[in-house]
């Protein structure tokens, strides 16, 4: 009555608890439905509690009263001392368990072992499907783990095939040689393929099926009570030690599963040997006398001579034989025809102190192993060896596996770059690309990629936009290495047919532009080139040139960055040759650079700083009234990134400060460019994008006034932007820019605007 109403009021409580933590609805039956299991079965949880408040003295022997022959019911208790079982008693703690509870899961470290008092426990595999063994009343498990059947003895982390020469198998004090090794034999295989149970870890996962009262018993409390009473101990491991390989006997893809799990690399091999095959059971082998004087009284030799002869000589036997062979779950196998009389006497003759068994290191391995001459591991051996080779062509397999995969994903990355260009071109009108040169363009772009990866390991990258490799299109022609770093201050080269650069820095449009890499290893790379008709060129308008040794190097930037861009770009401006060469001498070229850069640099440290001229270095564009830059208000600058200021209605300072510019601009004196127009827009470039066979208009002298208006403008700058991108992606302007159909630029800020736009698209 008192019991029921406790359990009454608990249960409220704990009803509450869970509706206030919303605990979900299941959890909730199955906790109803352990206490009514409780109040059933008129059994408290609480027992302990109960008698908590006894004397020790009392509670104990209330606990023997009530449990003791609990105790003395399960197998690994029996013919201990009472002692032991009463030290015990008072250590056990009663666990209730409901139905389909997972007590224990394998691999856990275990901390507990359970005696099963009252109901249904399944003993199962890692997937819970496989059912080991089904434990009733007065079973036990969960001894395995806390008796630390692996511990004694160094870890094997490895196992050895002997090549050649010959070693010993000896006992712990080196005198006794229990085995001879010769080319061909193998050891060490014990501990790594975990034929000795996880140590600690639970070997299997054990499931109650029902509702299971258990008692539970701590590994501390255990060891703490196994410390007094020695003989107990030898006796429990030697039991846990048969229980063990009577485990072993059941499915061995869960021990293999063990060996995978500890052993990442083969678990491609999980469950296609089968342990037995690695299994060196001394049944097979034509066991040795050193083999057999390992036995311990607890792992009777599978021959009736050595058991006889252990038996009659059980004096002699070493004391760390016994506990060696107990620790060692070979012997364990040999014990599975060993009788329960033999298991039982040996606490007697083992008495040698617990430490002592514990102690043994390689030989609880080495005891395992063949001696000369013998044969029987040769199956062993073979499977061993096939595994080895099996594992070798795995790995031979998934390595050509990853590099064909790689390249597949290489070539799917690309393809889906390629789409993209032919969609972006379709966009465009254009029609998408040969295929021809496809292979080509991939393979530079493998190796632009590969180079700019050096790049960025040498330390060598730009901080500029990627529109680098479009003026390297725009570039490409017969003079285009004279125009590596064509800003930084120098004007394009002598005979070059541009002169219209893009400053990479500044974004200034100016064959002048000063502006110098603030920082070291930084590369102008953002220029876009508008073809100069050199017909119009007045003579003698000679401007300044530079060697391109002194200057920045569009091209290190277009190798560093902008391969990434390739896929979708031009596709006949290159021949292999061609771009061999240039890279050949990029790289001479980026050498000597690097090297004058940072001389320049030092001597040059305070030098006339150049400043941007529209945005003055600031990074503040502004609108201009008169001409389309900034007018769309969607200019930004290249330093700042910023679009501010291209709405405050002002002028621009390019305007402001060079009336004469602007009107040489919309002058129609070509080629009247003077040496004093030096740093000037020129009014004489001419823009020549070629798409395929079509040449298309970027800007032109024709363009009326009145089609600079926004909306014309707008559609203008869409397929300015457009074509720049085809003009990037396929082909590059045309030299017969007149013939062609090419057109000049007005002097405005056209291709300021495109530049912006291309950056725009990138
Ligand atoms: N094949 C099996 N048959 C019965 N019991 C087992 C089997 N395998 C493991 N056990 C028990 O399940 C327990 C899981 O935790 P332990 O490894 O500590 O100890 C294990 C044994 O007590």
């Amino acid at each position: 009555m008192i019991l029921s109403f406790l359990v009454t009021a608990k249960l409220d409580g704990v009803k509450t608890y869970m509706r206030m933590r919303r605990v979900p609805k299941h959890l909730q039956v199955k906790v109803i439905k352990w206490f009514d299991y409780l109040w059933l079965t008129q059994k408290c949880s609480d027992e302990e509690k109960a008698v908590s408040c006894l004397p020790d003295k009392l509670k104990a022997e209330i606990a023997i009263n009530v449990h003791l022959d609990t105790l003395r019911r399960v197998e690994i208790f029996q013919n201990t001392e009472a002692g032991f079982l009463c030290e015990l008693v008072l250590r056990l703690r009663p666990v209730l368990f409901s139905p389909g509870d997972y007590i224990c899961r394998k691999g856990e470290v275990g901390k507990e072992m359970y005696i099963v008092n009252r109901g249904r426990l399944q003993v199962v595999t890692d997937n819970g499907k496989t059912v080991l063994a089904t434990l009733k009343a007065g079973s036990y498990f969960g001894e395995i783990s806390i008796l630390n059947m692996r511990t004694a003895g160094e870890v094997g982390k490895e196992m050895y095939i002997v090549n050649r020469g010959r070693l010993q198998v000896v006992t712990d004090n080196g005198k006794t040689v229990l085995a001879t090794l010769k080319a061909g034999s193998y050891f060490g295989e014990i501990s790594i393929l975990n034929m000795r149970t996880a140590g600690n870890r639970r070997t299997a996962s054990v499931r109650s099926v029902g509702y299971s009262d258990l008692f539970v018993l701590s590994k501390k409390d255990m060891w703490d009570v196994l410390k007094e009473y020695p003989a107990a101990r030898i006796r429990l491991e030697a039991i846990a030690v048969k229980r063990l390989e009577k485990y072993k006997r059941a499915p061995l893809e869960k021990a293999a599963m063990g060996r995978c799990q500890s052993t990442p690399g083969l678990v491609e091999s999980r469950g296609r040997i089968p342990l037995e095959e690695m299994w060196v059971s001394p049944v097979d082998t034509k066991s040795t006398h050193a083999y057999s004087a390992g036995h311990s009284l607890f792992s009777p030799s599978p021959s009736p001579v050595t058991s006889r002869g252990l038996a009659g000589t059980g004096n002699n036997v070493n004391a760390n034989n016994v506990a060696r062979s107990m620790d060692s779950p070979m012997s364990a196998t040999s014990s599975g025809h060993s009788s329960e009389e033999q298991t039982a006497r040996a606490p007697q003759s083992a008495t040698a102190p617990p430490s002592t068994g514990r102690q043994s290191t390689h030989s609880g391995n080495m005891t395992q192993l063949v001696g000369e001459g013998a044969t029987p591991l040769l199956g062993t051996n073979e499977a061993l060896l096939a595994e080895i080779k099996r594992l070798r062509e795995r790995l031979i397999c998934l390595e050509s596996e990853n590099a064909a995969m790689s390249s597949k994903l290489n070539q799917q990355q690309w393809e889906v770059e390629n789409r993209l260009a032919e969609i972006e071109m379709q966009i465009c009108g254009a029609s998408s690309s040969s295929s021809l040169e496809d292979n080509n363009e991939r393979n530079r772009e493998i190796d632009d990629k590969e180079e700019l990866e050096e790049a960025r390991i040498s330390g060598r990258s730009s901080d500029t936009k990627s529109i680098g490799s479009l003026s390297q299109h725009f570039f490409e022609s017969d003079e285009d290495e004279k125009y590596y770093g064509t800003c930084n201050g120098y004007v394009s080269q002598p005979g070059s047919k541009s002169n219209l650069l893009l400053c990479s820095e500044c974004d200034q449009k100016t064959r002048t532009c000063t502006y110098r890499p603030q920082t070291p290893g930084s590369y102008c790379s953002r220029y876009v080139e508008e073809r100069f008709d050199d017909q119009l060129q007045e003579p003698g308008t000679s401007r300044t040139y530079r060697s391109p040794s002194h200057m920045s190097s569009p091209r290190s930037v277009y190798h560093d960055q902008d391969y990434s861009g390739q896929s979708s770009s031009p596709k006949s401006l290159y021949r292999d040759q061609e771009y061999q060469a240039r890279r050949g001498w990029t790289k001479k070229y980026e050498q000597e650079h690097d090297r004058r850069d940072y001389e320049d640099r030092d001597l040059k440290q305070d030098d006339d700083s150049p400043v941007c001229e529209v945005c003055h270095g600031n990074g503040n564009v502004v609108q201009c009234e008169h001409c389309d830059f900034s007018s769309e208000g969607d200019l930004i600058c290249f330093r700042c990134q910023s679009d501010e200021g291209s709405s405050n209605g002002q002028n621009c300072p390019r305007c402001e400060k060079n009336e004469r510019i602007l009107s040489s601009r919309i002058g129609s004196q070509r080629g009247a460019t003077s040496s004093s127009d030096e740093g000037k827009y020129p009014v004489d470039a001419v823009v020549k994008i070629q798409v395929n066979d079509h040449m298309i208009d970027v800007d032109s002298d024709e363009t009326p006034e009145s089609d600079l208006s926004s909306s014309h403008h707008h559609q203008r700058s869409t397929m300015e932007r457009l074509d720049t991108i085809v003009e990037a992606k396929g082909d590059t302007a045309s030299e017969n820019d007149e013939e062609n159909g090419g057109t000049k630029l007005n002097g405005t800020s056209s291709a300021r605007y495109l530049n912006y736009m291309i950056v725009l698209f990138l």
